[in-house]
């Protein structure tokens, strides 16, 4: 499916770069369809153009004169002046995205100070290649029909959830900030399958093919996760040697009260944010 809106993206960091590289590699927004704009780095605009060949600006205004579509990619605490730079220029019919994490719908219309549709989302960078774990929720002021747009727009870069703003803390600390938690996990089994004797290479194609293969299963079972762990584990095995350290360090109650503090994190950056104090 091809999306024939402009888009403009406001920030040009690692969520925007994961976006339109699942845009444009799957072909669902043509480059030339696509601004990105920044605050300051020349440089940074400058990668992005070469590798996804789509548009860059320097200026902020001159990059949302065209868009159907602004993506407010920046962080928590740049939002005040990033639409306090645009508001006057925003026209009626543009639909304002953001992935901002921890910021609600209802402060973003507030900034803006206009009746715009905004969609809040939260994907995550495997947006690149396709499989990013997407929710979203609209504002105040958004129709069915934008809703729809989002939807399809993210679609494009993996599954979409629709759902209630009281969740998306949740799903910020859950998905947005999920695929880190694995990124982690993969570093430690990578250094211990280095010290038991395996090449760095043989390290990355083991373990990225078993974690591949656990998000297969995960997809195609009703199993739990502990049927499932309990499926590898021989008594007096291996497994269970490496479950068992796992336990005795309460690794599971560590990793619950880790995500518990990202979605805490997320409402602090709401809550700590006013057009009037946003220092989050
Ligand atoms: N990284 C992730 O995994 C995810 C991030 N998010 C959310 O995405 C947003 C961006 O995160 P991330 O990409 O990691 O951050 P980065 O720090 O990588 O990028 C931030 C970008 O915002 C730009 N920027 C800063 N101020 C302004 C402004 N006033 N107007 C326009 N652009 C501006 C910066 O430009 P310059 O470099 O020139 O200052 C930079 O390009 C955050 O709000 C985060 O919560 C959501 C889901 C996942
Ligand atoms: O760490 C962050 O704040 C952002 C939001 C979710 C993932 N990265």
């Amino acid at each position: 499916m091809n999306i024939n809106k402009t888009i403009t993206f406001l920030g040009a960091g690692s969520m925007a770069e994961a976006i339109i590289g699942g845009l444009i590699t799957r072909r669902i927004v043509s480059p030339r369809m696509i601004t990105v704009a920044n605050l300051q780095d020349q440089e940074r605009l400058d990668y992005i153009k070469t590798t996804y060949s789509v548009q860059t600006e320097s200026d902020r205004l001159r990059a949302i004169k065209e868009a159907d579509i602004i993506v407010l990619a920046m962080k928590p605490k740049n939002v005040h002046d990033a639409i306090s730079h645009i508001k006057e220029h925003v026209t009626g019919s543009q639909l304002i995205v953001s992935v901002i994490a921890g910021i609600p719908t209802a402060l973003i219309e507030e900034e803006l100070g206009s009746t715009n549709p905004v969609i809040r989302t939260m994907p995550n960078t495997s947006a690149k290649v396709g499989e990013s774990a997407s929710a979203i929720c609209p504002g105040a002021h958004a129709t069915d029909g934008d809703l729809l747009t989002v939807e399809a727009l993210f679609k494009a870069i993996g599954t979409v959830s629709v759902v209630e703003e009281a969740q998306m803390d949740a799903v910020t600390g859950v998905a947005g900030s999920g695929p880190a938690y694995f990124y982690y996990m993969v570093e430690a089994m990578e250094k211990a399958a280095q010290e038991a004797g395996l090449s760095e290479q043989q390290s990355r194609d083991l373990i990225t093919q078993t974690v591949v293969g656990v998000g297969k299963r995960l997809q195609q079972t009703s199993k739990t996760p502990k049927e499932l762990y309990k499926e590898v584990m021989s008594p007096g095995g291996t497994t269970e040697a490496g479950i068992s350290e796992l336990s005795a360090h309460a690794t599971q109650d560590i990793l619950q009260k880790a995500i518990g503090k990202a979605v805490k994190r997320s409402t602090e950056l709401g809550s700590a944010y006013t057009p009037t104090n946003h220092s989050s």
